[in-house]
């Protein structure tokens, strides 16, 4: 049978409760063979349930949850998933060999340590105990961890948190191999950039739902939204008050605003400050687009509810 015409990981209609509160309600989602999905959405927004979901580390309330066409707690599923959580405790005496040995020895056929330890670019820290490492070098290791043992499937929850320029870019393209050589990645970023630099197809998460999937192109098309930056003798409780003017606040001396309608504020800037200088404008980053995709997914689901 051809094993690559089943979906790698898949969530159809998942709901997760805690309680009360409904972090996953209802989403469907599904990452096919050599794919790279990042799952985008503010803070809270149900990506890292959705995640332990198809880890098999919470049980789904309703929907189905299936990792390689199979019940993720099944041990065959689990096999060949390699995971890089946000919160890793691991064990701070032993050294950074022993645990990629360690972590090796759980899986039918995997990498050899030296392999492991160049594609995460750790192969210094290997005699150093895992607790005496820096923030980034720890990163390092559990993505060594994550891909030791040859996972057909990796889930990367905020890889390059905590990680300089260089360490994240070395990372991206260890991942951009690892996808290369037919692995599946489902990440989780609040960089726009990484989900640019990697990601086939994007999906955006508010309040347990998607609320938009496709490519990163297609995400930048939706969201109209600018920044515009500015050294200015304005006071920004006025500008906020401009129709045109979605946010408005002063970061290290600095204006900073966000705007759908950039040409429009940077006329009325202009107009109204003689002495505006440095002038920037940018495209919107992740959170501008997350505000603007869930103001629209309201919008859309408020007009539902008034059509019916
Ligand atoms: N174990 C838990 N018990 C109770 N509530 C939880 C638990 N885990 C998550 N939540 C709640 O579920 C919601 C979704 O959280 P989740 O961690 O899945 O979001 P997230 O999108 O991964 O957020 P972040 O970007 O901050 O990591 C939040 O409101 C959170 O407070």
């Amino acid at each position: 049978m051809d094993t690559s015409a089943i979906p790698v990981a898949r969530l159809h209609g998942a709901v997760k409760r805690y309680g009360g509160l409904t972090a996953v309600d209802g989403l469907g989602l599904t990452l096919h063979h050599g794919e790279l999905l990042a799952l985008l959405g503010p803070n809270g927004a149900g990506k890292s349930s959705a995640i332990a979901l198809l880890l098999g580390l919470h049980r789904a309330d309703a929907g189905r949850v299936e990792l390689f066409g199979q019940d993720p707690q099944r041990i065959e599923a689990r096999r060949r998933i390699g995971v890089m959580l946000q919160n890793a405790s691991l064990p701070a005496t032993l050294r950074v060999r022993e645990l990629l040995r360690l972590t090796a020895s759980y899986y039918p056929v995997p990498r050899v340590l030296q392999e492991s330890a160049e594609l995460a670019a750790i192969a210094d820290l290997l005699d150093r105990p895992y607790g005496k490492l820096s923030g980034g070098q720890q990163r390092r290791v559990q993505f060594a961890l994550a891909l030791c043992g040859r996972p057909r499937l990796l889930f990367l929850d905020e890889p390059t948190v905590g990680m300089d320029i260089e360490a994240r870019q070395a990372l991206w393209a260890a991942i951009r191999r690892l996808v290369d050589e037919g692995c599946s990645v489902l990440l989780t970023t609040h960089y726009l950039e990484e989900a640019e630099a990697l990601a086939d197809r994007v999906c955006v998460m508010a309040r347990g739902r998607a609320i938009h999937e496709g490519t990163v192109d297609e995400l930048r098309a939706r969201v109209s939204m600018k920044r515009i930056r500015c050294l200015s003798t304005l006071p920004p409780e006025l500008v906020a008050g401009w129709p045109e003017v979605a946010e408005a606040r002063v970061e290290a001396g600095r204006l900073h605003l966000a705007t759908a309608e950039a040409e429009v504020v940077v006329l009325r800037l202009l107009q109204n400050d003689a002495y505006l200088r440095e002038l920037e404008v940018q495209r919107a980053g992740l959170a501008e687009a997350f505000t603007e995709l869930t103001r629209d997914a309201a919008e859309a689901s408020t007009d539902q509810r008034e059509a019916a």
